[in-house]
Order: structure tokens, then sequence, then C-alpha cells
């Protein structure tokens, strides 16, 4: 079965608001962090007139990616932007504002990652501090509900502004769940062994992660754990390697149970219990089922493989029009073990709800596959 995929085409569609209204105001916000110069701002400012009006055109420089993206396009090359899919477009847009910013050309802009600015000041936000605070609360809870919610503040921390829901409690983490539940995820981890987390953002998301990562290691669901991020700075705030040091370098100065979690942390990746991987196919435009074999060979020796986010989820099922009852299984056949995903809806795609479920929401009349207000845990066998 195949499904029409979700284009940026349509004026006032999800996608072409992110092309037409969110990278407009996403490059305003970079320039307004950094100090670039007329020519990196030109370049943006040309980025933007290309991905709105033009057509696709190569990329223009000898980064060390460029043969791998020239295969990844070759195709596109000199068609209009607004024919593309959604998640082909927006992944080729981000390595091309990466090169628009010098991210690969000898200077000044070398290697600095553009949001890094975001990625910090969400570190450092006042919630984030209190969430994390809230960890401490966690010792006083039966290993049941420390399970539950360790799992809902993983789901619920890819909502940046939610951040942990471990202080709003645990009820109201699972009133927004269309999907699972955190004991059906706690059912995947049958026996140990090795268990590979696909990251999504950096920060506070990738901190509730760390706390995720340390209680499959402390209760034995895993002796293994590979953490699998983005080569490259991508999709504003995706966590990179040197986004893990920062997280860990942040969570081992705090007091109480997040500092705790840090220097387990950090002890793990010292012993090789944790693995940080960064392999280029995180950063491609498209989806799961096409990844290389070097990468499924890594995933099929997987006890279990978590998906956190939405890109992941759009990449995992394909970034399509499906009906939204279509079963979980169905869409991740492609994979080859056993999956969970840990997302909260911010873009049109969702497969896996029940019927009743999916009329009702459609029947509110909220745009609830993109407002970022609900959640959901699916999970499945792969092949
Ligand atoms: O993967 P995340 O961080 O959960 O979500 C990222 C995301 O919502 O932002 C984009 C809009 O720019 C969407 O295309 C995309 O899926």
């Amino acid at each position: 079965m195949d499904a029409p995929l979700i284009t940026i085409e349509e004026p006032g569609s999800f996608g072409w608001r992110v092309f037409h209204e969110r990278h407009p105001a996403m490059v305003e916000q970079l320039c307004a962090a950094h100090p670039f110069g007329p020519d990196v701002r030109e370049r943006l400012d040309a980025l933007l007139r290309e991905t709105t009006a033009g057509v696709v055109e190569p990329l223009d420089d000898d980064a060390p990616d460029h043969d791998r993206w020239e295969a990844w396009t070759a195709e596109r090359i000199g068609r209009p932007w607004a024919e593309s899919s959604f998640l082909w477009a927006e992944s080729y847009f981000f390595r091309k504002l990466l090169a628009a910013t010098g991210y690969f050309a000898r200077g000044p802009w070398r290697g600095v990652d553009p949001f890094a600015p975001m990625k910090r000041a969400e570190l450092a936000n006042p919630s984030t501090a209190e969430t994390l605070g809230a960890l401490d609360g966690l010792a006083g809870l039966s290993p049941a509900d420390r399970d539950a919610a360790v799992v809902l503040a993983a789901v619920w921390g890819n909502r940046a502004d939610l951040a942990f829901q471990l202080s709003a409690g645990a009820d109201v983490a699972r009133a927004g769940l269309i999907a699972g539940s955190g004991e059906e995820f706690w059912s995947l981890f049958e026996s140990s062994g090795q268990v590979h987390l696909v990251a999504d953002n950096a920060a506070g998301e990738l901190a509730a992660d760390l706390v995720l990562v340390d209680r499959l290691l402390a209760t034995g669901r895993a002796d293994q754990v590979v953490l699998h991020v983005k080569p490259d700075p991508y999709y504003v705030s995706d966590a990179t390697p040197n986004d893990v040091l920062e997280v860990l370098g942040h969570l081992v100065g705090l007091p109480g149970e997040a500092g705790e979690v840090g220097r387990r942390v950090r002890d793990a990746l010292r012993s090789g219990e944790i693995e940080v991987r960064a392999h280029p196919f995180f950063c491609a435009p498209m989806d799961f089922s096409a990844m290389p074999e070097d990468l499924r060979g890594q995933f099929s020796s997987a006890a279990v493989t978590i998906f956190k986010g939405d890109l992941n989820y759009r990449r995992l099922v394909g970034d399509r029009h499906w009906p939204a009852t279509l079963a979980f299984d169905d869409a991740v056949s492609h994979f080859p073990g056993p999956l969970a995903a840990l997302r909260v809806l911010k873009s049109e795609v969702v497969v896996g709800l029940d019927r009743g479920t999916a009329s009702a929401l459609d029947a509110s009349g909220e745009p609830w596959r993109t407002e970022g207000s609900r959640a959901l845990i699916q999970t499945g066998p792969g092949s």
C-alpha cells in the first residue's frame, strides 16, 4: 500500500508554512544571534528566495559530505522546490543553510553550530532547571511509577516548552497520549541486550533521554546503549555529538539526582556501556526504509531500537498522507527489529490510531496533528 507524499506545494498547508513562514523567521533569529557579515546574510536571503520561489540548485561547496548529497539530490536539480516532498525539501534546506552560514568553509564560521545559542538558552531555561530538579522526586516512587515517569518524560521532552512532565505529574502526561502507554513501552524489554536510541533534540529532550538511558542500564533492561545523534547541526535543535557533551556537562554540575544521572552516564560512556554514534544517514533526505546496509546491520543486532521525536517518526513510517488507522506494524515492516516510537505530534503524518480516537480528534476541529499537544508511544516487532 502507498499513499501520496506530503509536499510543500499547497499554499497554507503545513509544509508550505514551514518554508514560507518558519524558515524566514528562523533566518532572522540566526542573524540576530550571530554577527554574520553581509556575505552570510546575502547567502541566507538567497536560500530563502531559492526555496520559496525557485528551482533546486546544486551545492556549491566542497564539504566532505558533498558527494553524498550530490547523489541524494541529483534527480531534483533544476526542478521547482514547490514540487518536492516535504521531507526531502526540509532536509536539503538545512544542509544548504549550514553551507550558507560558512559551516563547511575556511573562515570564522567553520564548524560553528549556528543553532548553539538556541540550544544553550533552552538548557539554561528556568523551567528546564525546575524539571531537572523534579528528578529528586523519583526516588520516592515505586519501580513501576518510576518507569512510567521516566518514559513519559522522554516522550514529552520532545516538546521543548513542556520539558519534563515529572513535576506536572503523570496524569497530565498520560492525558495527551493518543496511542500506547508506558507499560506497552516497557513490555518490549524482556531480556537484557543492546538497546539503540535514535535521539532527536538536544538540551531538555536529550537530558530526558539520558535519564531514560540511565534507567535502562540501572534496571538491567539494557547491557549496552547506543545513542545515535546527527553528524551535523540539523532541524534547528537536533542533537549532535557535541550536544551530548554539553548536556552531560550540565547534568554533572547539578545537585541531586540530575547530577547523579550525569555522573552515571559519564561513567557508562567511559566503560563503553553507552556509545555515541553519528551515522551520515541521519542527515539524509530519505525515509529509514532506504537506510544503507551498514546502518541496517546495526539495528538488526539491537534488542530494541527507540526512535525519538517527530522527524524520526516521519522517516520511520514514511512522510505520507497515510490513513491514521493504518497499522503501525505495517508502516514499519521495513525495519529489521523490535522498535518503539516516542513522539509528540508536530507534523501531519500519523498511523496506528484506533478508529474512535482518529474520528474524535478530527471532529474536534483542533490542529491536533501539528500543534504539539498530542503524543504517542507505539511499538512494533519490525520484520
Ligand atoms: O523532530 P522534532 O524536533 O520532534 O520536530 C521537528 C519538526 O516538527 O519541525 C519541523 C518543522 O520545521 C517538522 O517538519 C519536524 O517534524
